[in-house]
């Protein structure tokens, strides 16, 4: 019986692109919720224009909210919203004094949301310089220079948060694709990967191949010599398959002792060229544990993309064939047969 290979659909970044939807939209929901309820206090102080303006504002940005839930809202409404909010914030400075000085913190605080990276930085520096140029101008001196001090503040501890967390997310993005144990990519972006050749293979016609590798009989070894005894061959074995693969080439862990090999722009013959060395170079050394010395042998079965095949397809065409080496006896390459990729391609 064929097995199914299983991936992991959401990639890291996915993950993180949904949160970053997430966190903007609700600042938005939340903008609009606050400009309605604002909208009623100003009508009930008798600002009728005000609260007019208000209120337009927060219904704009509630229904945004609501249309565009659990998606990206668009640039030009988050430009939209920061720069009504500037705009009633400076009025409220202007018409308030300091009581009109509270609103700009929060949007301060909401640009580093809002806006990512860089444009996150550079928005609350422009509302900076415009809340602390308005503050000066319409309040005595010694005011303006203390309002203009804690938004700078502001806006600096800001910066240093998005910068580390820019930073925080670059490690956890690599830590989320990288096998802790043999420091190799993990399943997390093999779909992305097999969609990008197969992509290039309708696109530009260009060949690719995968290899699906596994380590034979490695519970006996386990049970043998113990799990850390396997877990050190099993690093040896990542570090030496990265030997004979090229820069481009893409060696995953995708299981315990499962490994898969991406070869863009390469044939079925190279490809099983490849496996084969790779075959030898496990087989024909012993490998060297802590506490003893063992000869290892992969079984690895070989796929070339075809035409109109999906990388769910391709994945299993490679994994019947590894399964065929199984079969055979072990320690052996095996390509997928034509029949097998044929009807792949077929349901
Ligand atoms: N040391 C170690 N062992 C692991 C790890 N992940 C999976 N394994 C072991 O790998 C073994 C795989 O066993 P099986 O699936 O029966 O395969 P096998 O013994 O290699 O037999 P064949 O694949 O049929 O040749 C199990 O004993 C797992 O516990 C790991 O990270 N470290």
């Amino acid at each position: 019986m064929q097995r199914t290979v299983k991936t992991n659909h959401a990639s890291a970044d996915e993950l993180l692109q949904k949160f970053k939807i997430k966190v903007t939209g609700n600042i938005i929901w939340a903008g609009g919720i606050t400009e309605l309820l604002l909208s009623i206090a100003q009508f009930l102080l008798g600002n009728t224009m005000q609260a007019l303006i208000i209120l337009v504002a927060g219904v704009f940005f509630t229904v945004m909210a609501w249309l565009y839930q659990s998606r990206r809202i668009p640039l030009p409404v988050r430009i939209a919203f920061v720069a009504l909010l500037t705009v009633i914030s400076v009025m409220s400075i202007h018409l308030n004094g300091h009581i009109g000085v509270y609103w700009t913190y929060p949007l301060l605080v909401a640009c580093f949301f809002v806006f990512s990276g860089a444009a996150g930085i550079l928005s609350a520096l422009l509302l900076t310089i415009i809340f602390s140029t308005t503050a000066m101008l319409t309040m005595p001196m010694d005011d303006g220079w203390r309002i203009a001090a804690t938004l700078i503040i502001i806006c600096v501890l800001g910066s240093v948060f998005v910068v580390l967390l820019a930073e925080l997310q670059k490690l956890l993005r690599q830590m989320v694709v990288t096998d802790t144990l043999t420091g190799l990519q993990n399943r997390h972006l093999v779909t992305q990967v097999l969609e990008k050749s197969i992509y290039s293979h309708s696109r530009y016609a260009r060949p690719a191949s995968i290899i699906m590798a596994d380590l034979d009989h490695f519970k006996q070894l386990n049970d043998q010599h113990g799990h850390l005894f396997g877990d050190q061959i099993l690093k040896q074995v990542a570090e030496r398959m990265h030997t004979v693969l090229r820069k481009e080439d893409q060696l995953f862990r995708v299981g315990g002792e499962e490994f898969l090999i991406v070869l863009p722009a390469t044939k079925l013959t190279e490809a099983m060229h490849v496996a084969e060395k790779l075959r030898a170079l496990i087989a024909d050394s012993a490998f060297n544990g802590k506490t003893a010395t063992v000869t290892v042998t992969l079984s690895l079965g070989v796929a070339e993309l075809v035409t109109g095949q999906s990388w769910v397809d391709w994945l299993n065409a490679a994994d019947t064939a590894l399964l065929e080496a199984k079969r055979k006896g072990r320690n052996q390459v095996r390509k997928a047969s034509n029949a097998a990729r044929e009807a792949s391609v077929e349901t």
